[in-house]
């Protein structure tokens, strides 16, 4: 579902060369390693926000990395489920409606039902008519792993999402998490250093230490 070989991208003269990935339908992949590694960029490079300066990456027959920006973002809205490190939410609007509406951007409307049934398997049923701002860290997460999974994308990202948790909610998370995918057939990539995560799933690829990565850049 998700291959990619070769990549590279720079940030200034900081140069990453990432491992290759493959990760199919119905699937978890971990992409470990330490702060400063590139894990992070390399989900960015995945979900299209950013452009590789080499390699390529594909998810099912799609090299992403050859569309046009305004292809991506739609094919992005369709296929892929961002679970961000910092989640960003519509200040105005209460946690149902900022569900609603990622789901609607999607064009996958979802119906209140469908909100109600993974808000119940989040543990944040009762947050729905909350804002956002008034939610903890580790409640703003899981609304964030909602708002990733209920357009059911065939490829989810996600990008620490334990890392606020404590130990049963980490769990009832890494669970559901795994439970999408197999359901939805979704490919899923979790980008972590949360050891409970390491011990659960075991497809993982470890990403070269922060010098190892490094490359001069000619000048
Ligand atoms: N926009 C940017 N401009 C310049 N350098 C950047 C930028 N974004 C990230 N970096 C640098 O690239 C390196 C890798 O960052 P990245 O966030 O991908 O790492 P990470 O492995 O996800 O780290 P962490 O586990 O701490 O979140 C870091 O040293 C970071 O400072």
């Amino acid at each position: 579902m998700l291959q990619t070989t070769h990549l590279q991208y720079h940030y200034g003269q900081r140069a990453f060369t990432f491992p290759p990935l493959q990760c199919s339908a119905g699937e978890v992949l971990l992409i470990t390693g330490p702060s400063g590694s590139g894990k992070t960029t390399l989900l960015h490079l995945l979900a299209g926000l950013l452009l590789p300066d080499a390699g390529e990456i594909r998810i099912d027959d799609t090299v992403i990395n050859n569309l046009p920006v305004a292809q991506m973002d739609r094919f992005r809205g369709r296929h892929i489920g961002i679970v961000y490190q910092q989640s960003h939410f519509m200040a105005a609007l209460t946690v149902r409606d900022n569900l609603l509406l990622a789901a609607r951007l999607a064009r996958q409307p979802a119906a209140s039902k469908q909100v109600a049934v993974l808000a119940r398997a989040l543990g944040i049923h009762q947050l729905l008519r909350q804002y956002p701002a008034r939610l903890s860290q580790g409640e703003q997460q899981r609304v964030s792993i909602a708002r990733a999974l209920l357009p059911a994308p065939p490829l989810i990202l996600a990008d620490e999402p334990t890392a606020s948790l404590d130990d049963d909610n980490c769990m009832a998370v890494a669970r559901l998490l795994q439970q999408q995918a197999r359901q939805q057939q979704a490919a899923l990539v979790i980008v972590t250093h949360d050891n409970r995560l390491k011990a659960l799933f075991h497809q993982q690829t470890a990403m070269p230490e922060p010098q190892a990565g490094l490359a001069a850049l000619p000048l």
